[in-house]
């Protein structure tokens, strides 16, 4: 059976990451190792621009800081900061189109093609170079969410047709299950879904955990204990720089 090299890339506010986040990771990777059809070289985190304007969202210099640290002892997941270095804020295809290319282009160079010259290259370049050999350049940067970011294709005007219609022809979606989510079915009633549906891959979690950013950032806010939920330098950077903590604190 032919393999296609994946790397799978998260976008999201990741305000702040939390264990689950790199849980997805985890899940996505061994399942679709264990698939047969797909072996996965690397993860990317890319955090949604300031602009996104989604509330509570804090400065994206803190939530670089915040990714880098929860980061740091994975050996195959990593940030990328080309989206919030942008101007402004920009969609999830464009995201997955500029990550696509410029592996294109660095597993190009790797197969005799040495003409473009970039001295910044980032890590998950590196590690996507040393995972794919010499002259193999079917690496593909498929996108990992949950399925409440699948079911947000269904909100009017939050997605264009073209935009999913590329996000899942070109490039594959894995999804990984969340409670109070139906994923099957939403690709079901989804001519656009349905269409591509080879290309989306449903992942169960069986150790099912609602921990998200919204509910650490209530806890955070009325002081109440998040240890365990998030990694400890995560927890250490929120509190030395006071991030989160609003209206109690200051009361
Ligand atoms: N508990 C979880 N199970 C599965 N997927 C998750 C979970 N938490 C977050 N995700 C996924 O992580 C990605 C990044 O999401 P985001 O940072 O917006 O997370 P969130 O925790 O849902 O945030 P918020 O609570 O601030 O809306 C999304 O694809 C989201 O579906
Ligand atoms: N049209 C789009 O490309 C589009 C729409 C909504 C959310 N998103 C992305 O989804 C991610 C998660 O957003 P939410 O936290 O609002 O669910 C963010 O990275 C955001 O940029 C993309």
């Amino acid at each position: 059976m032919t393999q296609t090299k994946v790397i799978l890339l998260a976008c999201g506010s990741f305000n702040p990451p939390t264990f689950m986040h790199l849980r997805m990771f985890e899940l996505a990777r061994d399942h679709l190792n264990r698939l047969g059809r797909y072996q996965v070289i690397g993860g990317i985190m890319s955090p949604v621009h300031d602009n996104y304007g989604k509330k509570e969202l804090i400065s994206s210099t803190h939530r670089v800081a915040l990714l880098r640290l929860a980061l740091q002892d994975s050996d195959w997941i990593f940030l990328s900061d080309w989206e919030v270095n942008q101007s402004s804020w920009v969609r999830t295809r464009q995201v997955l189109q500029y990550h696509q290319n410029k592996l294109n282009m660095h597993t190009s160079e790797l197969s005799g093609n040495k003409r473009h010259i970039d001295n910044d290259v980032p890590a998950w370049i590196h590690h996507a170079q040393k995972h794919c050999g010499s002259g193999n350049m079917g690496v593909r940067v498929k996108l990992l969410c949950g399925a409440d970011l699948l079911e947000s294709f269904g909100t009017p005007g939050l997605w264009s047709d073209q935009d999913i219609e590329s996000l899942i022809g070109d490039h594959g979606l894995a999804v990984i299950t969340r409670s109070g989510s139906d994923p099957y079915r939403f690709i079901y009633e989804s001519d656009i879904l349905s269409k591509y549906q080879n290309n989306i891959d449903i992942i169960t979690e069986w150790i099912t955990n609602e921990v998200s950013s919204t509910k650490i950032r209530r806890s955070l806010r009325r002081g109440e204990s998040v240890k365990y939920l998030l990694p400890v330098e995560v927890i250490d950077y929120i509190k030395n720089n006071s991030l989160y903590s609003s209206i109690i604190d200051k009361q």
